[in-house]
């Protein structure tokens, strides 16, 4: 798009990028191998010798995957038919015509970041489309699965809190009401640090007790846009009529910690009215390692349903609930595992657009997200948020995200130089997070 920076790439030689490339992505690799490796007997189990088969293909391009990318081969179309491939090869297509005779072909560690990273995890997604019996397996369901066991300290003490707060939301006065809703707002930004992408796979559980240690990571928030969501949603909800609607959409990140966050988040702004239908956006295939498919939400959900603590049962009951009676709503769409920065979605998913047009707020949880944003373009700091999304409002909306890229936008001028003073890593460690809105226009 005219005007606009380029995209970080691995071209950047020691850049987050490339290290993610060089480093990061091989591991994930590796690692979905080492998963098909493990559930090897499992396959024999329910499907015989085409289980092994399928196991032992699936392997294969998964390796050969590994290495197309370790040695910077060309990035080469696909080849299975999914609902996206002709978008997927049509993109490619698009990324190749950025580029002169002597540039080459699209390939790893020359093209976007946020092109090469998303068509890594569609390329898992091919590889095991194309071996049947096993084409719907999840190679990454045990890590997002290990995620939410290994948090259960955390969610009972998550629900617990919710359930006091629901039983005295009717006599909260206005200012605890917003206390409350700071509160959980800050619990969901936190619980995204549990991402294991970042990690390369690595359990990354939510261990403390969040709750407890909100005040001394405020200082932690870089930009922090939370009154304008309270005075948003409070004023709908003081001027809203009788039976109207105020819609709050979510577009989920990771399963697990981070996805309790989000549904205690919404528990309570239906619990408070501050709205009355939430609209929850997940991914179609297993992306990023962590993030939320349908079958995790629904099975999250489920596990929380049975659990034999009354309070997370509870919310788990009220939850399934929502879902029943429309409150909540689950939408299922391909344009978020597409490599697209969100400025194109008006062209290339309209039908999209058109949904979250319907929300008076948008909340886009994660990294991922924010660098669809914004474009994953090498901005200033201090560009405004505004100008990065290059024409992209929906609806109001809020990015609500720890930093894992070395991409930032909105901030004062002399911040940033000020965190890359005592922290070097402040752009990719997930230690510091942001409230960024782009308000009503
Ligand atoms: O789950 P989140 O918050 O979107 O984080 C995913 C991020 O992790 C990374 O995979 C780290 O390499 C980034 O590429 C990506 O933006
Ligand atoms: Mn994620």
């Amino acid at each position: 798009m005219a005007g606009s920076p380029a995209s970080l790439s691995g071209r950047d030689v020691g850049s987050f990028a490339y290290l993610t490339i060089k480093d990061r992505i091989p591991q994930i690799l590796t690692r979905a191998i080492d998963t098909l490796h493990r559930h090897k007997s499992e396959f024999f189990e329910k499907h015989g010798e085409k289980g092994t088969e399928a196991e032992k293909k699936a392997i294969s391009l998964l390796s050969k995957l590994r290495n197309e990318l370790q040695t910077d081969k060309p990035i080469i179309p696909f080849v299975e038919k999914f609902i996206d491939t002709d978008i997927w090869n049509q993109y490619l297509e698009y990324q190749q015509s950025l580029l002169n005779e002597n540039d080459g072909k699209p390939r790893w560690f020359y093209s976007p970041w946020l092109f090469v990273e998303c068509y890594m995890y569609r390329r898992i997604h091919e590889a095991i489309i194309q071996s049947p019996p096993i084409d719907d397996f999840d190679v990454f369901k045990e890590s997002k699965e290990q995620n939410f066991f290994e948090s259960q300290e955390s969610i009972v003490a998550l629900c617990t809190h919710l359930q006091e707060l629901v039983t005295a939301i009717k006599d909260l006065d206005e200012n605890q009401l917003k206390d409350e809703f700071f509160r959980l707002l800050q619990i969901s930004l936190w619980g995204n640090k549990c991402d294991l992408s970042l990690s390369g796979g690595e359990t990354s559980s939510q261990k403390i007790n969040i709750i407890n240690s909100l005040e001394e990571l405020k200082p932690l928030i870089l930009v922090n846009d939370m009154e304008h969501l309270w005075s948003l949603l409070n004023n709908c909800k003081k001027t809203r009529e009788k039976a109207s609607l105020t819609r709050v959409d979510i577009v989920l990140d990771n399963s697990g910690f981070e996805l309790v966050t989000d549904l205690v988040l919404a528990d309570f702004l239906l619990s408070s009215q501050l709205a009355t239908e939430i609209h929850f956006y997940g991914k179609t295939i297993p992306w990023f390692v962590s993030d939320t498919t349908i079958h995790d939400f629904n099975w999250l959900i489920e596990q929380v349903k049975s659990s034999n603590h009354k309070w997370m049962s509870k919310c788990g009951v009220d939850w399934g609930n929502y879902i029943k009676m429309g409150k909540w709503v689950y939408h299922d769409h391909i344009f978020w595992t597409l490599p697209h920065e969100f400025c194109v979605m008006s062209q290339v998913a309209p039908d999209l657009y058109a949904e979250l047009q319907k929300a008076h707020l948008i909340l886009f949880k994660g990294d991922l997200n924010y660098r669809k944003l914004t474009g994953d373009r090498k901005w200033e700091f201090t560009i405004p948020f505004h100008q990065a999304l290059n024409g992209f409002h929906p609806a109001p909306l809020c990015s609500i995200r720890t930093l894992k890229a070395e991409i930032q936008v909105g901030l004062q001028p002399g911040q940033a130089e000020q965190y890359m003073a005592s922290e070097p890593n402040w752009l990719t460690s997930g230690k510091y997070g942001i409230f960024q809105f782009d308000g009503p226009l």
